[in-house]
């Protein structure tokens, strides 16, 4: 199977000397929900933005889609959904959403359309007018999705999404990733968290990185079908699966 993002010796020294990614290797397939794992400061952001295009490695090569990352960012192929859901406070949520299709000229009409139609991906179709500082912190990210979502990428990065979010917020937000993710069969999902619970029952494969610089130390694969619900969370597979990254951790 061709992967769908690959990457090869990949290392980061920053120009004051910081050597955050130090010759990870990685191959994703199309449909993979995968979460990083790893201490604070090891690389995970910085892998992203790279994969993103939005930093360059300073070794080894990153291909996204048969293509580099910078490319795969223009043709819309990857979005970005970072721990922040950095919104435009003045403008209303549609226009929020819509802002993807609006640096891209879209006809205001096709905008409007496309938006509602990410905001009820999130369930949030009824406050299309509303302005950021009116929504919960819940809210304000899955805007931060739908807007991700408006231009149909085929890779999704998401950096921490639900670090800020109360247990009850981000299990839910959770669930409506998955629904959404099932729903898009070729959609790929890279997601960090510090979370393992969280890593464990949203992946696939999770990978584990050593403090920095980071390198990708282990994979893990969570061989659970999806759906997996509640009887997935509280069962002693689970246990056994955050046991598994916990340990990881430590080495
Ligand atoms: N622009 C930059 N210039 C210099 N050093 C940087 C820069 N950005 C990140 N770093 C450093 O690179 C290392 C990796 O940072 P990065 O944000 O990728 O880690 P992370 O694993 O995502 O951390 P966290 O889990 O805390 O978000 C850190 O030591 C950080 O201080």
């Amino acid at each position: 199977m061709q992967p769908i993002l690959r990457l090869q010796d990949v290392s980061k020294v920053y120009p004051n000397g910081t050597a955050a990614v130090q010759e990870a290797n990685l191959e994703v397939g199309e449909g993979e929900l995968i979460s990083f794992v790893g201490p604070s400061g090891c690389g995970k952001s910085t892998i992203f933005r790279m994969a993103a295009g939005l930093s360059a490695p300073t070794a080894g090569k990153i291909e996204v889609l048969g293509t580099t990352p910078e490319e795969a960012r223009r043709s819309n192929g990857i979005s970005f959904v970072f721990q922040e859901a950095t919104l435009m406070p003045w403008s209303s949520v549609r226009d929020n959403v819509a802002l993807p299709l609006k640096l891209r000229q879209a006809p205001r009409k096709v905008q409007d359309e496309e938006a509602e139609r990410a905001l009820e991906l999130v369930g949030l179709q009824d406050y299309a007018k509303a302005l950021p500082r009116q929504l919960s912190g819940g809210m304000r990210m899955r805007v931060s999705i739908a807007r991700a979502l408006i231009a149909n990428p085929r890779i999704l990065l998401m950096d921490e999404p639900f670090g800020a979010l109360d247990e009850i917020t981000r299990q839910t937000l959770q669930e409506e990733l998955l629904s959404i993710w099932r729903r898009n069969p070729g959609m790929t999902v890279l997601f960090v968290t510090h979370n393992a619970f969280e890593a464990v029952y949203l992946s696939n494969r999770i990978l584990v990185m050593t403090p920095r610089p980071g390198r990708i130390s282990r994979e893990i694969a969570v061989d659970v079908p999806y759906p997996r619900g509640d009887r997935f969370r509280t069962g002693p597979e689970f246990g056994r699966f955050v046991g598994l990254v916990n340990e990881s951790l430590k080495h």
